[in-house]
């Protein structure tokens, strides 16, 4: 790979003695990583973990093929080792409200999700619609429980929620200069003023970030570039506008502490940490934690309504009735076509561009409840009351889209397909055959 000189004179120029090594680490393989998600029933997942990433729970190195029985049902997340760090500084609290402001694909919110074990509300924004179509899929799969996902603006977002968030995650669009190794491309898109211009960008979000954070509530950046326009200086420009407060970080063998020289030589930056390909097994990222020191008191929200009708409700009920066992689903809405349960948290939805309210628990067809994939993902075998375990050659022909015939089950009705002790969907059971509801942008062939 190609580095641009003038990037190499900056950082010869920053580093030091130690910019040899830097230099030396583009040359390095990238490393990879995988998540196990915690918040799914147990299974003999056929993963390699005896490779554990220092400080990260349940994160190992290596990597899941996309078209393995693990990754398909979200038993596994693939996830870069340096980035998973983030969210252990972030440190969620079950219960806590929080916001992932720049969330796609969703590496960062599904590690949140989990270390929240479900409770709580996670909100998941994502301002490109593309990429928030992936990040619905990736959360989805993970069986993230009553998550509001959409597809705003900051500026939009920070009216809707004033004070509102215990906790904060900006994990910035930046330069990129730390995934250089992994994706070289972005190497001919970078020039010297590249960083100051993103530095713009990401101060736009960070003040609309601001007005979010409820008093005492925390904030935490995180970007994947070395560039101090977007690291120490912008949390010294954050110190200098607004109320808030550095929490230092744990540092752990490989991690180095923010650099005030190159910012405006506030001692408080050594609380961010960096993390260094030539140092750290994984690529370039920054994360700094802050703390609001304000005292006044939140806004009051109206907050958003059950709005599912009579009928729907009951349909939803019928439906429960006849195939769940010990589930509690939220308060009902009715959106689009689908009936979901959502977080009775959440302030008032309309005017949002919302991707999804909550937990998909079915489509409303007439005077019947199909239902979705997304519930699939977050139930356990014990809260359905009919399964069917799935032989290797039926797990391949349902991720393909196929019907395949069994002897499971005789009665007509709804089943959670199982494979290896993972719930991978439901099938629809007609005289011995299973249709396939498995959803068709995700099918593949195994
Ligand atoms: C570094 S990526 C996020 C990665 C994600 N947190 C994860 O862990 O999977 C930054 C994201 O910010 C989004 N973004 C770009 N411009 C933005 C803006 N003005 N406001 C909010 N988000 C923006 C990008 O589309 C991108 O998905």
């Amino acid at each position: 790979m190609e580095l641009p000189a003038a990037f190499k004179t900056k950082y010869e120029r920053l580093l030091g003695d130690q910019f040899p090594a830097f230099l030396q680490s583009f040359t390095d393989t990238p490393q990879h990583g995988f998540r196990i998600n915690p918040l799914k029933s147990p299974a003999q997942l056929d993963v390699d973990t005896s490779h554990p990433i220092p400080g990260i729970q349940l994160g190992y190195y290596g990597k899941v093929s996309g078209k393995s029985p693990e990754h398909q049902s979200g038993y596994v997340y693939n996830q870069e080792p340096s980035a998973m760090l983030v969210a252990e500084a972030f440190n969620p609290q079950p219960g806590e409200r929080v916001l992932d402001l720049c969330a796609a694909p969703g590496g960062k919110s599904t590690q949140l999700a989990g270390m929240m074990q479900n409770q709580g509300l996670l909100v998941a924004n994502e301002i490109n619609r593309s990429r928030a179509k992936v990040l619905v899929e990736n959360l989805e799969r993970f069986g993230v429980w009553n998550p509001l996902i959409l597809n705003e603006t900051p500026e939009h977002l920070s009216k809707a929620f004033p004070a509102y968030f215990d906790k904060i995650l900006v994990d910035a669009p930046c330069s990129g200069e730390g995934m250089f190794r992994k994706n070289p491309e972005a190497t001919t898109y970078w020039n010297e003023e590249y960083p100051a211009e993103c530095a713009l960008r990401q101060r736009d979000i960070l003040t609309e970030a601001v007005k979010m954070l409820k008093p005492g509530g925390q904030l935490i950046y995180s970007t994947c570039t070395f560039a101090p326009e977007e690291d120490e200086q912008i949390i010294a420009w954050l110190l200098d506008e607004y109320p808030l407060e550095m929490i230092p970080l744990e540092k752990q063998a490989g991690m180095s502490s923010g650099q005030p020289a190159w910012a405006n030589g506030n001692p408080e930056l050594q609380d961010a940490v960096r993390l260094f390909p030539h140092l750290f097994a994984g690529d370039g990222h920054f994360i700094a934690k802050l703390q609001s020191t304000e005292t006044a008191k939140p806004t009051k929200i109206r907050k958003q309504e059950a709005s599912a009708s009579g009928a729907e409700r009951k349909e939803w009920q019928q439906f429960a009735e006849q195939n769940l066992t010990n589930f509690q689903a939220g308060p009902l809405l009715r959106f689009k076509e689908q009936l979901y349960s959502f977080n009775p948290e959440i302030p008032a939805l309309n005017g949002l561009k919302v991707m999804r309210p909550g937990t998909p628990l079915g489509t409303l067809k007439k005077n019947r409840i199909e239902p979705s994939y997304g519930l699939a993902m977050v139930l356990n075998p014990e809260q359905v009351q009919r399964t069917i375990a799935l032989s290797d050659d039926q797990w391949q022909k349902y991720v393909h889209g196929d019907t395949f015939a069994t002897d499971q089950i005789q009665a007509k009705g709804w089943a959670l397909l199982v494979y290896h002790q993972m719930p991978v969907g439901f099938g629809k059971v007609v005289n011995g055959t299973v249709k396939n509801f498995f959803p068709k942008g995700l099918r593949f062939q195994a």
